[in-house]
């Protein structure tokens, strides 16, 4: 099977040790253009690890990750961004003292880049505004233009998280855990919030609420001890006898409890 750019996103045989300890183990991956794709897995599977070498804060020891066929392993983490790939954390990127405005508008002209003409920055200024407007009102935030970062609530934060990933301009977005630490309320608004903002774009996603995962994932991933053990629809993973053994039997009856 040939690399190709039909794909967003593509790992191939990654392989990531700390010393002697191999935490990925030769993980395969694909997910589409405009695709949602979750990656579950009990604790210590490799998850994060797996984010940090897909953003760019690892280099992978061996394998392969494409950005739309593009290789980006061993890609400095402001390369990745600026070739359409934004990670969002939890809440860590916000500039708590700024306005929802004016974090919007921040990651529109980072995504533009620093050209040092006044006239040309002018222009993009106007862009920028525009744009952070049409983000902020995607995300249900403009009755909250005005209010500081740090002043928001828990949810709205990490809307606003999600909102700069898109306010730059990014294709492919990996989702930390998007709604930990809401309520259930919270977390059913916030799954439509994620589904709206993300219309067109590729979506990666770790979440450990099952509910929320076969919500709304296309696809579901399944990484078990540093290897991807299936990546298939939801009801083709909730059948599968090897994740059940694995992995989604146990977190299947934790949640049903
Ligand atoms: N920088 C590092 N150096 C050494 N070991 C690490 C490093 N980062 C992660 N690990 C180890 O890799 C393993 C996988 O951790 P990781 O955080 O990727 O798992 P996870 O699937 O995200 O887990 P969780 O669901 O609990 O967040 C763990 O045993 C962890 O201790």
């Amino acid at each position: 099977m040939s690399l190709t750019a039909d794909f967003a996103l593509e790992l191939r045989g990654v392989r990531k040790h700390f010393g002697k300890t191999e935490i990925i183990r030769g993980a395969d991956l694909q997910v589409r253009s405009g695709e949602r794709v979750a990656l579950i897995g009990p604790n210590g599977a490799g998850k994060s690890t797996l984010f940090n070498l897909i953003s760019g804060r690892f280099a992978p020891s061996s394998g392969e990750i494409r950005l739309h066929g593009a290789r980006i392993d061993g890609c400095a983490p402001h390369e990745i961004n600026r070739l359409g790939l934004a990670r969002s954390f939890q809440v860590s990127n916000l500039f708590t003292r700024l306005s929802v405005f004016e974090n919007l508008r921040c990651a529109v002209l980072w995504s533009l880049g620093h050209r040092y003409a006044f006239w040309k920055f002018l222009a993009d200024l106007r862009d920028a505004n525009e744009r952070a407007e049409q983000v902020m009102a995607m995300l249900h935030l403009d009755r909250k233009r005005d209010v500081a970062a740090a002043d928001l609530t828990y949810a709205e934060q990490r809307a606003l998280e999600i909102g700069l990933t898109i306010a730059g301009g990014a294709g492919v977005i990996l989702l930390d855990e998007p709604t930990a630490g809401m309520s259930r309320s919270e977390t059913r608004r916030f799954v439509q919030l994620i589904r709206e903002a993300s219309e067109g774009r590729t979506l990666l996603a770790v979440e450990h609420d099952m509910g929320v995962v076969f919500d709304l994932a296309d696809r579901i991933a399944v990484l078990v001890y540093g290897e991807v053990i299936a990546c298939d629809t939801p009801a083709a993973v909730r059948a599968n006898a090897t994740v059940q053994e694995a992995y989604l039997g146990a977190a299947l009856a934790v949640g049903d409890a």
